[in-house]
């Protein structure tokens, strides 16, 4: 088995769905969080001078997407067949999707009504289709009651609840969380909040804002 470590800022930001999958994997990984000075001495070391990277038996890997594709399929979370990984390409492109075309926009804005206005905007109109979109895929397996894809866990149920959590904590704190008028997805969410792997990770890891 491969040694693991995985270095990002002291935040769940890009690392966190990697995160999520080693530890609903069980797999140890050394989770290495970098601010000032200490981030700045590393910089060069990192493939783009950018993390997340994760390094893999003294290998230093980057781009967030590309890392947590590798360590879904390394742990079995890509879906039993090639539908159900295509279902799974989906949905992470989805969410690639809405942080270029919205959240970027939200995240970068330093007036802090404007900042709502857009929190506003974006739970109102930008998200309900894609919220449409993931509630009537999730209503096509098990009829909305199990995992996204198939009969098991996959690294789409984790890249769904890690952005509904994400949202909650960050937009519900100005009552814009765009996730909350949709009962299915709170069900869903609770379903893997709840796995043990999932809920232990939620209680120990630091508690960051972003
Ligand atoms: N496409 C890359 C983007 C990596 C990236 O831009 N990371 C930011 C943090 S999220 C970073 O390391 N910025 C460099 C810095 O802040 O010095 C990925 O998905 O991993």
């Amino acid at each position: 088995m491969p040694s693991y470590k995985l270095y990002y800022f002291d935040a769940r930001g890009a690392a966190e769905l990697a995160r999520l999958i080693m530890k609903q994997a069980g797999q140890d990984f050394e989770d290495i969080r970098l601010a000032g000075e200490k981030w700045l001495e590393k910089k060069p070391e990192m493939p783009l001078k950018a993390m997340p990277v994760l390094e893999i038996d003294g290998k230093k890997i980057c781009q967030s997407m590309a890392i947590v594709r590798y360590l879904a399929r390394e742990f079995g979370l890509m879906g039993s067949s090639n539908m159900e990984a295509l279902a799974i390409e989906e949905l992470l492109e989805v969410f690639t999707e809405i942080t270029t075309k919205h959240l970027m926009k939200i995240y970068y804005e330093q007036d802090q009504q404007k900042k709502v206005e857009l929190m506003k905007e974006f739970k109102e109109t930008g998200m309900p289709p894609y919220i449409t979109f993931i509630e009537s895929r999730l209503k096509e397996n098990n009829d909305g009651k199990g995992f996204y894809v198939g009969d098991k866990v996959t690294v789409a149920d984790l890249a769904l609840y890690n952005t509904m959590f994400s949202y909650k904590h960050w937009m519900g704190k100005e009552g814009q969380d765009p996730f909350e008028g949709s009962p299915l997805l709170g069900e869903f969410y609770q379903r893997v909040a709840s796995l043990p792997n999932i809920a232990a990770w939620e209680k120990a890891r630091p508690q960051t804002n972003m």
